[in-house]
């Protein structure tokens, strides 16, 4: 998330009167993630103030699938998921525009997300993630993924010729932009729906306990163990030297397999599966790194971080995924 649109006081409490969330207290940019536009509002109603979300989607979120998203976040939180609810106008809409973009306002979820996570903390992302599998299975909408292995490999391709203005290793680990992998890719591993982006900053926490599960604009329909190889790879390396932490990745997948356990399939599965996560993540890294405008309040996210992750998983193969 980042802030590209630059709304005004003015654009926000307009907005806001659509909603019975009380009047514009104030909203401040939030910095964290690139996708899409976000501010934390605060309004007050009867002298008792709240707090909400407002979110403008950027070009990588498509308006068409808003209404799916914001479906499975009210399925997931009827189910009792730690997910924000989308607050709806007085006409019971989901979703308004601003400054002709669309937008929604959800709800403010309270804990903080963990730069380094410990194993505890990690295994309890690993139970929320099988709750939301679970949760989902009888969620009636599906959507395909924007960022599938092939689209992400021709994305790739699409960029390999500037690989070098990014760092002069990029060529080396990927040669065939992904090719190989999606040439093994699996195609016959459970499905159902997925959030396909759980990062640490897309996850709230108040000590071990999640509290929040949030960025839900990558969800689709996809294999359930691609959502844990995403997850274990966004989870298991350090922060400062991107080293990896096997008790952290383990206790992930402990806690994922306490509630939903995986088929020997899927476990097999992990090593090629992380390497296509990877690659996902370099491909739109690699797009944003060529594409971020000047004038957004936003931090360009390295590509290298989950290149040499992809070299991780390569070399290690299933080793990566025992203690
Ligand atoms: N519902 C929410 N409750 C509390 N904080 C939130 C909520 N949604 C987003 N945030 C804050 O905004 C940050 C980025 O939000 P995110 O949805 O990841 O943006 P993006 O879509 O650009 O990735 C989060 O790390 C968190 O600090
Ligand atoms: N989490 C992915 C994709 C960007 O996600 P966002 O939540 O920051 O929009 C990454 O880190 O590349």
């Amino acid at each position: 998330m980042a802030v590209y649109t630059h709304l005004t006081a003015a654009e926000i409490a307009e907005f806001l009167d659509a909603y019975d969330v009380g009047d514009l207290r104030s909203a401040k940019g939030i910095a964290e993630g690139v996708s899409n536009s976000n501010w934390l509002i605060e309004t007050e109603r009867a002298h008792a103030s709240q707090r909400f979300i407002l979110t403008v989607f950027e070009a990588r979120t498509e308006a068409d699938d808003l209404p799916y998203f914001l479906s499975l976040l009210d399925h997931l939180a009827a189910k009792g998921l730690p997910v924000p609810r989308t607050i709806h106008t007085r006409d019971g809409a989901l979703m308004r525009e601003a400054r002709g973009k669309p937008c929604a306002l959800i709800e403010f979820l309270p804990g903080v997300s963990v730069d380094e996570p410990e194993p505890a903390q990690a295994r309890a992302v690993g139970i929320a993630l099988a709750d939301l599998h679970l949760a989902a299975e009888d969620f009636p909408q599906s959507r395909a993924s924007s960022l599938s292995l092939p689209i992400c490999v021709q994305m790739l391709r699409d960029n390999a010729a500037k690989f070098d203005e990014i760092d002069p290793q990029l060529d080396t680990i990927i040669p065939d932009c992904g090719a190989g992998v999606l040439e093994h890719w699996p195609v016959d591993l459970p499905a159902g729906t997925i959030h396909s982006d759980l990062f640490p900053d897309n996850v709230l926490s108040v000590g071990d306990r999640v509290t929040g599960l949030i960025d839900f604009y990558f969800a689709c329909s996809g294999i359930l163990a691609y959502d844990l190889a995403v997850t274990h790879a966004a989870w298991s390396f350090d922060l400062a030297d991107n080293a990896f932490r096997p008790d952290v990745g383990h206790a992930l997948i402990e806690g994922y397999e306490s509630c939903r356990p995986l088929s020997d399939a899927e476990r097999g599965a992990l090593p090629l599966l992380a390497q296509g996560a990877c690659l996902r993540f370099v491909a739109t890294r690699v797009e944003d790194w060529f594409a971020t405008p000047v004038d957004g309040l936003v931090r360009r996210k390295n590509p290298m971080q989950f290149a040499h992750r992809l070299a991780f998983y390569r070399a290690q193969g299933e080793a990566a995924f025992t203690l």
